[in-house]
């Protein structure tokens, strides 16, 4: 089984991001060689998904010390804040991107003002990518086996958004328990909403599906409930953005209508997230800053007008389903069935 497409890429001196913003239509790589580009290409969605924003800021860190080396030598140091700040800044809600920042400034303090800090932070981030890629192929099989253990084998699934290899460092959170779960054949079916308004479902999900050989129907965002309806789907697996403290999980808009329906039709929800996902410093989900962007991306479609001109339009791009509607968050450190405070803090410190 494949890890699926590679879509962040460290090559000699600079990085390359898959345009995620023209898939499936065109596989085009930029080119990021310094980290303000890099900022700008996770705001502007060239490269999303909570662990590969993560992954993509920490190279981007390598190219704003790498700079400030080669202008301030030994005073490097004390030259890095602007560009870390734009880092930090270039989205707000998944944690994973904080989680990396700080893991590579940890590394910043640790190193010799008079060192070159490029190969030690190169190193760094390589381990945050491959670490992440790991963790992903440990939690498609916890999600696998946990699925196989509840219902007749096998079934369909329904997902939301992209957490396959464009959403990570690689193999996927929700879709690298897919993949798993398809290659193991506990997983027969994939329903992937379309997840407006960005369309990560239709346009990442369902490629990287197609690409991988695993059976995928697109629906309407709005089709989840009669889907639920018809039987065959037994679970609903999706990723996150940061989950709290108390196990409630954000993740992409319309989730948390989902874990409702999916209550309702006794069908069971999976929460596929890192450690790095974890934010054990936020008690509840209230307190995660849930990202609003622009109105333009929900009146229009790929620059076509949808809606009346200048009507008032909402877009908040993330939810927060509660703990109490998750039967499982499966991370690379173990499965929490149920979350609750308590047992969060156990597996998650
Ligand atoms: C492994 S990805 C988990 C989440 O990051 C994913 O479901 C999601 O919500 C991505 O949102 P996006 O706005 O596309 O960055």
């Amino acid at each position: 089984m494949s890890s699926g497409v590679e879509a962040i890429k460290w090559e000699s001196d600079h990085l390359e991001l898959l345009d995620q913003r023209l898939l499936p239509g065109q596989e085009v790589f930029i080119t990021c060689n310094t980290s303000s580009e890099t900022a700008s290409a996770i705001t502007e969605m060239v490269v999303r998904g909570a662990p590969a924003i993560g992954v993509s800021a920490a190279y981007g860190v390598v190219l704003a010390c790498r700079d400030a080396y080669d202008e301030y030598s030994v005073s490097w140091k004390t030259k890095i804040d602007a560009a870390l700040n734009e880092l930090a800044n270039s989205r707000p809600t998944a944690v994973n991107l904080f989680w990396a920042l700080d893991r590579m400034k940890r590394l910043i303090e640790s190193l010799p003002d008079q060192q070159n800090p490029t190969v030690a932070l190169l190193n760094e981030a390589k381990n945050i990518h491959n670490e992440d890629v790991d963790a992903n192929k440990l939690m498609g099989k916890l999600g696998a086996e946990l699925m196989a253990e509840s219902a007749d084998l096998p079934f369909s699934v329904i997902t939301h958004c992209n957490t396959g290899s464009l959403a990570t460092g690689g193999y996927g959170t929700a879709l690298g328990v897919i993949r798993h779960g398809w290659k193991h054949r506990i997983i027969n079916h994939v329903y992937a909403d379309e997840t407006r308004p960005w369309l990560q479902g239709a346009r990442l999900t369902a490629w990287e599906l197609q690409r991988d050989g695993i059976p995928v129907t697109l629906n309407a965002d709005s089709a989840a409930a009669h889907i639920m309806k018809q039987g065959d789907v037994k679970w609903v697996v999706v990723g996150a953005d940061r989950i709290t403290a108390n196990g409630d999980a954000a993740n992409k808009i319309g989730t948390y209508s989902l874990a409702v329906l999916a209550r309702y039709h006794g069908i069971k929800f999976m929460v596929v997230a890192p450690s790095s996902t974890v934010d054990m410093s936020l008690s509840s989900g209230d307190l995660i800053p849930i990202e609003e962007r622009t109105a333009e991306e929900v009146t229009t479609i790929q620059g076509i007008q949808l809606s009346p001109e200048q009507v008032d339009a909402f877009n908040p791009v993330f939810d927060v389903t509660p703990a109490e509607l998750i039967d499982a968050i499966v991370t690379e450190q173990g499965v929490v069935l149920k979350p609750t405070l308590e047992k969060m803090k156990a597996l998650l410190g």
